[in-house]
């Protein structure tokens, strides 16, 4: 049994609380939302974010961090991208010993282009820590909470670090798989929500299977270039973290990613989305930061730009499936071929 700290208490908080608990964790839960907390407390469920699903007892709810914190061996950060910063200036003041630091979240930061251990180790000290863990894959929080089966990945530069994830999550519903591809995991989980947009954006269009197995294939081609570069070894891309969170992400109506494009697709202004849905749509800005890294690497995402004309440059939506069916005559594989036999020869 551990102490662990869930931070963040939004759906997936929520949910990896709940497999936490029912691997008899010690298991706490902070929210920067005193009102939130109360709620949670009095109603027994998160009302706002997982709202049928009855809390376990043992989850202890606090909006305390300092109290959140104390004497936990793992925290478990699982904020939105933007919130990350804030939160660990927040953790920096108030922990005082090491910890495992492992995050569950999906984003890159626009004009830093970081990932989200990047972040971390920019705003922690390592005394505060030992060392990044990323938890990722195909997995909705609805679906956890119900004890659906799931598997994710557990990825470290420390291979015991991965392990210590894996015994602390894993149970008969939630299979923990271990990765030291830190690179690939992360930015699996960040870019396939770009794609997520995109086959949200071609079913509200009113098209069919056919579009969005196009868009998921060559959606998974493009960012495996743009990974590889960034240093991600692309078989990470055909795993869990890759291909699987792309199926779920692009074909799931959980998929808030998904539901923002849809919305988009069928004529919605960007702002009147965001209000509509409520809760994070990480796609969004993660478009942004990718579509500037992509420019200055110089490296083609035809369906990454397409998707940020609609959103910032008031493209309609069936003007950017044309260009993309129109672009110039190519063949199919030749760049991943590249990827995938070239990467070892630097
Ligand atoms: N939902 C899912 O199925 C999955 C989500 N993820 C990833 O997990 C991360 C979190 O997503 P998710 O839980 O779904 O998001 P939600 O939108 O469901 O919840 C976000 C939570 O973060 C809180 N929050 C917002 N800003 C701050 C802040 N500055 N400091 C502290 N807390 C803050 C919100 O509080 P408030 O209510 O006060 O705004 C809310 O509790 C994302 O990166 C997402 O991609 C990964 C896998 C699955
Ligand atoms: O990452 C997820 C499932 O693996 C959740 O995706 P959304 O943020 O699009 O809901």
């Amino acid at each position: 049994m551990s102490k662990v700290a869930v931070l963040g208490a939004g759906s997936w908080g929520t949910a990896l609380a709940m497999v936490l608990c029912e691997n008899n964790h010690d298991v706490r839960i902070w929210t920067h939302n005193t009102e939130q907390k109360q709620r949670m407390e009095q109603e027994g469920k998160n009302a706002k974010y997982l709202p049928d699903i009855p809390l376990p007892p043992s989850l202890s709810i606090h909006d305390d961090l300092t109290m959140a914190i104390k004497d936990v061996e793992a925290i478990v950060l699982v904020v939105p991208t933007k919130a990350i910063r804030e939160t660990c200036q927040r953790l920096k003041q108030v922990l005082h010993h090491q910890v495992v630091l492992i995050h569950a979240s999906k984003g890159i930061e626009p004009d830093s282009h970081y990932r989200i251990s990047e972040m971390i180790d920019e705003e922690l000290n390592r005394t505060q820590y030992q060392d990044v863990v990323v938890l990722s894959g195909p997995s909705h929080a609805e679906e956890v909470s119900l004890k659906h089966p799931t598997t994710v990945t557990a990825a470290s530069e420390d291979e015991s670090l991965a392990a210590f994830t894996q015994d602390l999550f894993m149970n008969q519903y939630f299979r923990v798989y271990t990765s030291t591809d830190v690179i690939g995991v992360e930015l699996g989980g960040a870019l396939k929500n770009i794609i997520a947009l995109g086959a949200g954006i071609s079913d509200g269009l009113g098209y069919g299977d056919n579009a969005k197995a196009a868009l998921i294939t060559r959606g998974l081609a493009e960012i495996t270039r743009l990974a590889s570069v960034k240093g991600a070894n692309p078989l990470t891309f055909i795993g869990l973290t890759g291909v699987g969170d792309l199926i779920v992400t692009c074909t799931s109506s959980h998929s808030r990613n998904w539901r923002a494009g849809n919305l988009l697709g069928q004529g919605n202004a960007l702002e009147d989305v965001l209000s509509k849905m409520g809760m994070v749509v990480e796609g969004i800005r993660t478009t942004d930061a990718v579509t500037q890294l992509a420019r200055e690497e110089q490296i083609e995402m035809p369906i990454t730009t397409g998707i940020y004309d609609v959103i910032h440059q008031n493209k309609s939506p069936k003007k950017v499936v044309d260009d993309l069916m129109a672009r110039d005559r190519t063949t199919e594989i030749d760049d991943i071929s590249d990827i995938l036999f070239n990467r070892d020869k630097d």
